[in-house]
Parts: C-alpha cells; sequence; structure tokens
C-alpha cells in the first residue's frame, strides 16, 4: 500500500457539479446500468426506480442511462410488482443463473447482477431510500466518466437517524462507526478518508467489480472497496457529496449479523487482495452468532447462522451450459 491516502476525509466531487447534459456530453461509448437491490421495500423502490427512469432513461437510449434493473431477493411482500409497474427490469436473484445456486443476502443480488446487466458503467442503488435526490446518479457517475483512473466512487452524505416521529436522532451509519471506521484506522489508514466506507450508494467499472470475489451479505461494499484500493491503488477511490440521504433503518439487533458479514470480508482481506492468502479468516460459509433476551429464567441465547461465504469474480464463472439457459 502506497502512503497516499484518499483525499483525507475530503470529498473530491459534488454531485452539483455535473448535470446530466454535461454527462451526456462525455458518456460516449459507455453503456450505464443502475442496479437496484431490493428485499421487502414495496414502500419505496416504486418512487426509486419511477424518478431514475423518467430524469435518465429517455425514450431511445438517448439518456445518460441505459438501464435500471431491480434485484429481488425473496421478498414477501409486492417489491417485485411495484417495481416492474414503475417500468424496471426486475430479476429475483435465485432465478438468475439457476446452475450457479442461491446464496442469500445484498452481496449475492449485486453479484448476480453482473449476468443480467451490460453496462459497462454500474451504479448501485438502495431501494429503501427516504430522503434522497436522483443527482444521486449523476454524482456517482460523473467521477467514473470524467477521470479513466476512478475505479469505485463512494456516495457522502448526512445520514440522520430518523426516529419512529419523524424526529432526526443521531447520526446512522452504526456499522459504519462502530466497525467499518475502527478497522480501517486499524488495518488501512491509507483508507481513513473514505467518510462512508460503507454507503450503499456506489458505482464501479463493470470490468473491475467483475474481477473482485463478492461476500454474499453485507460485506460487499467493504470488499470492493478494499479490493479496489488494492488492486488500483486508493487513488481509484472517489468520493461524491450528495448532500443528504435518509432510508429504513434495521433494527439495533440485526446491525450484529450486518456486522459480521462487514468484519469477516474486511478479515479476509486483511493482508490485500494481491496477497492471496484469505488472512485471518478460514473459507468459512456460515458464523454462528449468538445474542441473548431475557427469559422467564433469565437471559436465553438466541443463535442466528451468518453467511459469510464469497462468490468468486463474475469473469472467471463459466458461461451458462444450453441445458441451463
Ligand atoms: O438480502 C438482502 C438484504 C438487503 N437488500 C437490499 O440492500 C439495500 C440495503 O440493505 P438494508 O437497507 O438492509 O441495509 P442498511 O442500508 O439499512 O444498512 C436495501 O435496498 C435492501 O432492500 C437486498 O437486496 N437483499
Ligand atoms: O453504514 C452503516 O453502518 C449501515 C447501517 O446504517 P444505519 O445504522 O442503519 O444508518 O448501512 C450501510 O451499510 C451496509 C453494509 O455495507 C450497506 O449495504 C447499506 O447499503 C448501507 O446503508
Amino acid at each position: 500500500m502506497g502512503d497516499a491516502t484518499v483525499d483525507g476525509g475530503r470529498t473530491a466531487y459534488r454531485a452539483s457539479d455535473w448535470t446530466q447534459d454535461a454527462l451526456l456530453e462525455r458518456k460516449g461509448d459507455h453503456t450505464i446500468s443502475v442496479v437496484i437491490p431490493a428485499k421487502d421495500e414495496e414502500a419505496t423502490v416504486g418512487e426509486v426506480v419511477t424518478r431514475i427512469l423518467a430524469d435518465f432513461v429517455a425514450d431511445g437510449g438517448a439518456g445518460l442511462v441505459d438501464e435500471v434493473v431491480v434485484i429481488d431477493s425473496d421478498s414477501t411482500d409486492a417489491t417485485a410488482a411495484v417495481a416492474r409497474d414503475a417500468g424496471a427490469k426486475v430479476f429475483s436473484a435465485k432465478d438468475i443463473r439457476p446452475d450457479l445456486g442461491a446464496a442469500f443476502g445484498k452481496g449475492e443480488a449485486l453479484w448476480k447482477s453482473q449476468f443480467v446487466t451490460s453496462g459497462d458503467l454500474v451504479a448501485f442503488v438502495d431501494a429503501d431510500l427516504i430522503d434522497w435526490g436522483t443527482h444521486f446518479v449523476t454524482g456517482l457517475l460523473a467521477p467514473l466518466l470524467v477521470d479513466q483512473g476512478v475505479h469505485l466512487v463512494k456516495a457522502v452524505y448526512d445520514r440522520p437517524m430518523i426516529d419512529a416521529d419523524g424526529r432526526e436522532e443521531e447520526t446512522g451509519g452504526r456499522v459504519t462507526e462502530l466497525v467499518a471506521r475502527p478497522w480501517l484506522a486499524l488495518h488501512r489508514p491509507g483508507l481513513a478518508g473514505v467518510v462512508q466506507p460503507l454507503s450503499g450508494e456506489w458505482a464501479i467499472r463493470r470490468e473491475s467489480f467483475a474481477s473482485y470475489a463478492v461476500p454474499v451479505g453485507y460485506g460487499v461494499e467493504i470488499a470492493a472497496l478494499l479490493d479496489t484500493a488494492d488492486r488500483f491503488g486508493v487513488e481509484a477511490v472517489a468520493q461524491v457529496d450528495l448532500g443528504r440521504r435518509t432510508h429504513r433503518h434495521h433494527r439495533h439487533d440485526t446491525l450484529g449479523l450486518m456486522a459480521v458479514q462487514v468484519l469477516a470480508a474486511a478479515e479476509r482481506r486483511r493482508d490485500g487482495a494481491e496477497s492471496g492468502a484469505r488472512a485471518g479468516m478460514p473459507e468459512l460459509d456460515m458464523v454462528p452468532l449468538r445474542q441473548f433476551v431475557r427469559g422467564a429464567e433469565g437471559f436465553e441465547p438466541r443463535e442466528t447462522a451468518v453467511a459469510v461465504s464469497e462468490r468468486p469474480p463474475a469473469a472467471s464463472v463459466r458461461m451458462p451450459s444450453v441445458e441451463s439457459r
């Protein structure tokens, strides 16, 4: 790792610097996919899809974005129907390349999205956004279109926690502050300048993402950050200020599962992607996480099997056999 750092916490780009027209002049032969991973997001996915299509996918393909794809992770609500009615191409993660099996998690959805999208630039946008804007898309894509040395763009924003009464509490990003940032401070000081290492809004060159192993769960963001910095240098990571973002929050106890997945992905990369050795972590598929609730007889354990497996680089995956098409 060089001693360069990611712009020391400053964000090199601002979404307001780039209009769609300015980016269309830079688009050239690039093709662009927006991928929206969704699990039980019927309340918000429709507006996310509608606003992005309206602003960026002109009839006849004259817009900045060439496709908007929702990857549904076994939603138990009407997420898929709402997204489809809004105009998105919708795929169920488990139905994509069934010959490759099915894992459960956000990373699995993003990994499988590679087999049903074609853009050489890909922007990932969460489906649970509440306070956001379509400038998220132009802001994420701008650095990739204007600087060939950038491989990954991370969103930066204010992300307040909103309580049940709609009041702003402290800032969100609990796993960021309690897990990801401390781990980076210990093991990747060169990335200490990344303001939101886990932001769910990010953009990447397809070829780069296709060369990375992908954790099947919530470790996908920290893995992409570490692999990009290790593979292309910290200067290949750009940050764009998108202003403010609020989303549907997890309950506190479910963040423990997310923390295990983020730590597992980071630990596997502690010695650098190129080291090959998956330091610090044997090749595990599941980690038992034991949490506790008070019962009649005292504290009772609640154990959850947390998936920490990783999918191989999509570029290394064989084409589907004729039978599996
Ligand atoms: O197995 C999963 C888990 C999450 N998500 C989606 O990934 C995004 C981020 O997940 P979540 O909101 O749970 O994480 P948070 O942003 O609260 O950390 C959301 O659009 C989820 O619907 C998904 O597609 N598959
Ligand atoms: O940043 C974080 O700590 C977590 C949890 O955010 P909150 O504490 O619910 O605001 O959210 C992010 O991390 C996940 C794991 O990388 C991403 O998948 C989410 O999209 C992102 O919102």
